[in-house]
């Protein structure tokens, strides 16, 4: 039976998938919120709009609960192929699905599509592409003034830009009172991920998240990524490691040629109907921008 949306969760990273050829919704900057909201809609770390069938292409479009559009989501990509094999769109262990941040390779791992590994392709460094402001230039180990304090951050795009800041604790706190000065620092024309990364040893690193439009989470695949390519960059790291969040394991293997590969969980939580209230809501005839300020009030 159609459902107008599905909510799944990676590592407590959670999504609501909303399918076009399911539901007419329109996902746009307010309605996103409203959905994403945690008290005034069905809460998540963010929408999922797809499949987008361009020829025989996947595509998939990653919407941030502030209605910003993500190039790329690690934990989000595996959350859509599950549902692709849930809804029977897709029949095979292996397959593609196409995102703003470029095209990827998902391979099914398990009967119930519970466990999923990702190449999420070649991380790169490179000013220009992540983007930071300035000359071009690799982002290691940089000098960010931020308030009166000095931060060396080491920055890197995956699809998605992200900034990893190498600290000898961390902590959700740490994440919630910095990650903010960092996502909107004016270096990043396009914001940035940020990542707390503290090296446990040659084979596991841990992560404390504070995400681009979406603020702290308690997993994120491309910030595991993100934050692996820097550990391994740096030699704090083997090329093989385990990165441990608040929400949970992933494994990342770096190749030889410079694949990202990220293996992690993905479980379905619910699927039903908006009500009718809410959907006067985000269809525009109550303002959705009222319900969130109220909130905020
Ligand atoms: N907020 C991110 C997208 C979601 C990333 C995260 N949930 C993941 O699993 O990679 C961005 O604006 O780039």
């Amino acid at each position: 039976m159609e459902m107008d949306y599905y909510k799944y969760q990676a590592l407590g990273n959670d999504y609501i998938v909303i399918d076009p050829n399911k539901s007419n919704l329109n996902v746009m900057n307010e309605n996103v919120k409203l959905l994403c909201d945690r008290n005034f809609g069905i809460g998540s770390d963010g929408i999922l709009y797809g499949p987008i069938y361009e020829n025989e292409i996947i595509k998939l479009r990653i919407l941030n609960p502030d209605g910003s559009e993500a190039e790329k989501s690690g934990n989000g990509i595996r959350i859509f192929a599950k549902y692709l094999i849930d809804s029977g769109y897709v029949k095979d262990r292996a397959f593609q699905i196409s995102t703003l941040g470029g095209t990827v390779n998902i391979e099914v791992l398990d009967e119930n599509a519970t466990l999923l590994r990702v190449d999420m392709g070649v991380a790169s460094f490179l000013s220009e592409e992540i983007p930071v402001n300035g000359a071009l230039r690799e982002v290691i180990n940089e000098k960010l003034l931020i308030g009166d304090h000095e931060y060396r951050i080491n920055c890197v795009t995956v699809g998605n830009p992200h900034c990893v800041i190498l600290c000898s604790d961390i902590s959700e706190r740490l994440a919630k009172e910095l990650g903010p000065k960092f996502e909107s620092n004016s270096i990043f024309p396009n914001r940035t991920n940020v990542q707390f990364l503290k090296i446990m040893d040659k084979n596991n690193i841990q992560i404390e998240i504070w995400e681009r439009g979406a603020g702290y989470t308690l997993a994120s695949g491309s910030s595991s990524c993100a934050a692996a390519s820097v550990a391994y960059k740096l030699g704090l790291a083997e090329n093989k490691m385990k990165v441990h969040m608040a929400g949970g394991v992933i494994e990342i293997e770096i190749t030889s040629s410079g694949h990202i590969v990220m293996t992690g969980s993905v479980y379905g939580v619910s699927q039903g109907f908006f009500h009718k209230d809410l959907l006067k809501r985000v269809n525009g005839k109550i303002d959705a921008r009222r319900v969130i300020k109220e909130k905020k009030t």
